[in-house]
């Protein structure tokens, strides 16, 4: 008989450590003699974080998009693939910062139709000072989708905690403990020690959000009567179909896409950059460019390297890249001008 293969799902918005809780997760596969496969989303026409990953891991990219809305049907053709031509032990889907994982579970509940799979949990990394400030300042379009992801959560890792006070933290827990009543929470720094989700679940049947999912349906009908509530994945009173913003139409309710006030930038660079006035460059970057990533040649230096952007802290390491890949800048933010990073880029990089 066939054996199931658990997919486990990452969430959580841009920049808050999904890559980084990947290559964790990698790490533990190589050390208990699992063979995973990794699914990476982005909304970007480049996979970035996807060169940091151990070439003999099989990985499928889905670029340009995301697995939540404009590229969902791919997904369970993906899972497919993957499954037919690596038998992985587990795959880990590393889903785009603005996906909303509800509508992932559908495209995965549906290749599982076609082949024996099935998602074992939705792990959602929180940027807990990032939380707290969206919070304060009530700003709701990003703030409503944080919250379906949190909502969404069998494990919720409140991650970057080395950038609050333990008052904050405090507040960050009763914030998404609000939120989600009944996840596994767990605080980090770089998600260094977040893995009991997947010793627990990799050997225990975690069919719970199949049965949510049935209650859900049930639920449904009742809330579409009372239209009453506007949002998540809440594990007693959700209902799919009200949750969020999308853009297509569910049992006759309309929704708006989750990321589409989310803008991205590729700049291909033609030459090698100096790293002093790079770094310079990201300084006076926009506070509406929130999120950049990219892999650089600088000037004297031979080796490529990574370079990640998250609200206002910037990070180089070297790298060797999975694949040959070009002198490239993702900027992704919102409601920033394209032509000014362009202008600046010309202006302060001289490329
Ligand atoms: N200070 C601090 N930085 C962190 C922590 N976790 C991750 N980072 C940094 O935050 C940046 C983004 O981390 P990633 O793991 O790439 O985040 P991500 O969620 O995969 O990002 P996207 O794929 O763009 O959505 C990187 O520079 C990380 O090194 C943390 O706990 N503390």
């Amino acid at each position: 008989m066939n054996k199931t293969i658990p997919i486990y799902l990452l969430s959580g918005f841009l920049g808050s450590g999904k890559t980084s809780l990947l290559n964790i997760l990698l790490d533990y596969c190589r050390e208990s003699g699992l063979k995973p496969a990794v699914i990476m989303n982005e909304i970007g026409d480049i996979n970035i974080d996807g060169q940091v990953i151990d070439i003999e891991i099989p990985m499928a990219e889905m670029l340009s998009g995301c697995i939540c809305c404009t590229i969902s049907g791919d997904l369970g053709a993906t899972i497919l693939d993957l499954c037919r031509t690596y038998s992985p032990d587990v795959i880990i889907i590393e889903s785009t910062g603005v996906a909303n994982p509800m509508e992932v579970i559908d495209s995965i509940t549906e290749s599982s139709l076609l082949t024996e799979v099935e998602l074992k949990t939705i792990v959602t990394v929180v940027d807990v000072r990032y939380l707290l400030e969206l919070n304060a300042a009530g700003t709701r379009r990003t703030l409503r989708l944080m919250e379906d992801q949190i909502r969404c959560a069998g494990w919720l890792i409140l991650n970057k905690v080395d950038q609050v006070t333990p008052d904050e933290l405090r507040q960050a827990e009763q914030l998404v403990r609000r939120l989600n009543a009944y996840a596994a929470i767990k605080a980090t720094v770089h998600c260094i020690g977040s893995l009991d989700f997947m010793t627990v679940e990799l050997t225990e049947d975690t069919s719970y959000l199949r049965k949510e999912r049935q209650a859900e349906q049930v639920i449904f009908d009742k809330e579409k009567e009372e239209h009453a509530h506007g949002s998540g994945c809440d594990h007693h009173h959700h209902s799919h179909d009200d949750h969020h913003t999308h853009s297509h139409d569910h049992h006759g309710v309309q929704h708006h896409h989750s990321y589409d006030h989310v803008m991205v930038y590729t700049h291909y660079f033609q030459a090698p950059i100096d790293r002093d006035e790079f770094e310079h460059f990201i300084s006076l970057l926009p506070k509406e460019v929130y999120r950049a990533k990219g892999i650089l040649t600088f000037a004297n230096e031979d080796q490529p390297h990574l370079f990640q952007y998250a609200y206002r802290e910037l990070e180089i390491l070297k790298l060797r890249p999975r694949a040959e890949i070009s002198n490239v800048a993702v900027f992704i933010g919102e409601n920033f001008s394209k032509e000014e990073v362009i202008a600046a880029i010309q202006e302060k990089l001289l490329v």
